[in-house]
């Protein structure tokens, strides 16, 4: 049986559920939690294969080879990963940003945002925000998943889409994470053959899918659920490609810290 870290969230619902359908799990299992966690798993050793956040990627080129053609990306609005403000309150302005601890690639392109798109330069800390808390003690708060998409229909706050305002400045997709392995990527060709027939299926069966994440209990109306899994890609091709190397450049440019640190 093959280990493949996998993120468990809303946004890959599509993309496991076409692999189930397709026969894409035949020897597979799919394993993770979190971005971070199944980024940790890849680079223990734990896995051979697996989504990772393309920071990590980036950080770990060493270790890490992608597999390519595949990962997770939008074009435009992402709808969950976002930078939340209280009403009437601007990012520009913003003194305490909370960071959700999770997702590596959005920490970094909030913080492109903020500080490249909105000349902010707030002081970060990274927790693991639920959206009502974090607003009621920071100025500003990142919400990535479906802490994103509940922090959409809280009352009093307003919401900036990270994929949006990504796609406004760089004029490219962005893409948050990509497949890679840890040995030659050439043993895992017949993953990205399994992943492409699973992302076509997801494709067709939009309904069912809609229908799955009600099911699981997902915190949207059915037409944002069918707007959000329009949003979010698994394709990477050239101009994803592009997109992800933008991004790339712009965290380098980002100061290392410091970061507070608190638990939630
Ligand atoms: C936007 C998404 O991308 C997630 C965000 C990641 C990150 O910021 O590091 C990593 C993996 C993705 O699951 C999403 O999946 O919801």
């Amino acid at each position: 049986m093959l280990r493949v870290g996998f993120v468990d969230g809303l946004s890959c619902l599509p993309l496991r559920m076409g692999l189930q359908a397709t026969g894409g799990l035949d020897g597979v299992e799919l394993v993770g939690g979190a971005p971070d966690e199944t980024d940790a798993m890849l680079l223990s050793g734990e896995l051979e294969l697996g989504l990772v956040s393309s920071a990590s990627w980036e950080g770990n080129r060493d270790r890490l080879w992608r597999v390519p053609g595949y990962g997770i990306a939008s074009d435009g609005p992402v709808m969950d990963a976002l930078l939340a403000v209280r009403r009437g309150r601007s990012l520009r302005e913003a003194r305490s940003v909370a960071l959700a601890s999770e997702a590596a690639t959005s920490h970094g392109l909030a913080r492109v945002v903020l500080e490249r798109v909105c000349g902010a330069s707030p002081r970060y800390e990274v927790v693991s925000p639920r959206p009502g808390w974090a607003l009621a003690e920071y100025d500003a708060a990142l919400f990535v998943g479906e802490a994103a998409l509940e922090a959409r229909r809280l009352g009093g706050v307003d919401t900036v889409d990270l994929g949006e305002v990504w796609r406004e400045y760089a004029s490219l997709p962005m893409v948050y994470a990509v497949w890679a392995s840890r040995g030659d990527p050439a043993r895992y060709g017949f993953w990205a053959d399994r992943v492409a027939l699973a992302v076509g299926w997801a494709e067709l069966h939009a309904d069912e899918v809609v229908e799955e994440a009600r099911r699981r209990g997902a915190p949207a109306t059915p037409e944002d659920l069918r707007e959000y899994f329009s949003a979010i890609g698994y394709r990477v091709g050239l101009r994803e490609g592009e997109g992800l190397k933008r991004y790339l450049a712009e965290s380098r440019l980002l100061s290392a810290g410091p970061f507070g640190r608190v638990s939630a």
